[in-house]
């Protein structure tokens, strides 16, 4: 906490001032919300990120809050409007993928940061035009087969799925890839990750730390195709009471005497780590099927076959492997010239381009009524209509 600069104190009112580039290159935006004003300040170099300052008048003082989330790169300047309990920035002169951005400032995940941290938080989340697939959660015993199905499903359908590579505590084996099988990681900078909130899910599983990062589901949505997830129950169940909206899965083996051997002839665990999976898969088996957790249920026994019902619950039977090129992602691109303002319960973007011997100006509605997904991960159901040009409207 400190005093508010001087610059500052005189501007703490939302409007005019709104994404104001000072002299100095530097950028700022003040947003009231409730009894507070948030501000956010940007340097135009592009190597900072855009930070944030909060002033509460009934204190006097300024809050430094804790940041979640990875934060967007300051740019040539943004602009802001207060968007129900967050605030949507638009930043200028970025890329398409990078212009649209959310400072959560009272949304559930920050209040439950908020206690659990016991500060004071904000939370970035990029906002993404469009929809990602429900992501698919594959659990069951070790040596099931998930790895297996999975491995097929990615193989016949690469430009369909992506796998979520986790984070593991375990050590590699012989033909284990990091960054591509799992991210092999310490157990002290793990336990230090979780701190921080990089996982969406995490647990403990036949001994070592096991995670999936927000960022693991997101870049495979990013890429436009729908997440498989390979995680054991406990990971599953965490995953069901995030936000995180997922098809649940559960591989079951015909029999424990199946499951051992097949464990065996895989040859990758010890004795000791054989028999510690063998006594895990029991208490995992029964809270796979009792538990309310998973939509379905697929016993691995033939394996060609368990597949060919694994692709029928995706509804893949008969599928056309070639399939045609999908739509391009749609993009919204913005003028660097451009301010943000909010009109009932639409965003409106005023955009101004200059061409060799005209200035046109248009307005572009963004269509913020089915968000999904948010902090700490991605914003994602936006979409945006043209709605005419200043001159029409005028
Ligand atoms: N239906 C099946 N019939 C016979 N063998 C199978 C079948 N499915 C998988 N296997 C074999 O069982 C072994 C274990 O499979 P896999 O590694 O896919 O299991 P997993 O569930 O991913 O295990 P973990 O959780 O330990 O990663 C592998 O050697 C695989 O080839
Ligand atoms: N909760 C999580 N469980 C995970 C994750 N990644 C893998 N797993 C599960 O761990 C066991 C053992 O895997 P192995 O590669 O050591 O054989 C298996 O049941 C996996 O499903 C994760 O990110 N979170």
């Amino acid at each position: 906490m400190g005093e508010a600069p001087a610059f500052l104190v005189d501007d703490l009112q939302d409007g005019p001032l709104n994404g104001l580039e000072l002299t100095n290159g530097t950028c700022k935006t003040t947003t009231t919300v409730g009894d507070k004003t948030y501000v956010t300040v940007g340097a135009d170099d592009g190597t900072l990120s855009i930070d944030v300052q909060i002033f509460d008048p009934s204190l006097g003082e300024w809050v430094y809050p804790t940041v979640l989330g990875t934060k967007p790169l300051s740019c040539k300047g943004h602009s802001t409007v207060l968007f129900e309990n967050r605030i949507l920035v638009l930043k200028k002169g970025s890329k398409p993928d990078d212009q649209i951005w959310f400072l959560e400032v009272d949304t559930e995940y920050v209040r439950q940061q908020r206690k659990k941290l016991g500060t004071e938080v904000v939370a970035w989340s990029k906002g993404v035009i469009g929809n990602a697939e429900k992501p698919i959660v594959i659990s069951g015993p070790s040596g099931v087969g998930k790895g297996t199905l999975i491995s097929m499903l990615m193989k016949e359908f690469p430009s369909m799925f992506g796998f979520s590579v986790s984070h593991t505590t375990r050590a590699p084996r012989d033909m284990e890839k990091n960054g591509v099988h799992y991210h092999f990681t310490e157990k002290s900078v793990m336990e230090k990750e979780i701190k921080n909130g990089k996982f969406l899910e995490f647990a403990s599983v036949h001994g070592n730390l096991y995670g999936t990062s927000v960022e693991a589901v997101e870049v495979v949505a990013d890429a436009g195709k729908r997440c498989i997830l390979d995680i054991d129950v406990q990971g599953a169940r965490s995953v069901k009471a995030s936000s995180l909206e997922a098809i649940f899965i559960f591989i079951c083996p015909p029999s424990m005497e199946e499951l051992e051997k097949r464990l065996r002839d895989r040859g990758t665990e010890t004795e000791e780590q054989i028999l510690k999976r063998l006594r895990n898969a029991s208490a995992e088996i029964e809270q796979g099927k009792s538990s309310n957790i998973f939509d379905f249920t697929l016993y691995n026994d033939n394996l060609e076959e368990s597949y060919e019902r694994l692709k029928k619950l995706l509804g893949l039977n008969g599928f056309v492997t070639a399939s045609p090129k999908s739509a391009a992602p749609r993009e919204i691109n913005l003028p660097m010239d451009h301010s943000v303002s909010k009109l009932d319960d639409k965003i409106i973007i005023n955009c101004i381009s200059s061409g060799p011997d005209k200035e046109s100006k248009n307005l572009i509605m963004l269509d913020v009524s089915s968000l999904k997904g948010g902090a700490p991960g991605r914003t994602r159901g936006l979409d945006f209509h043209v709605i005419g040009s200043m001159d029409q409207l005028s």
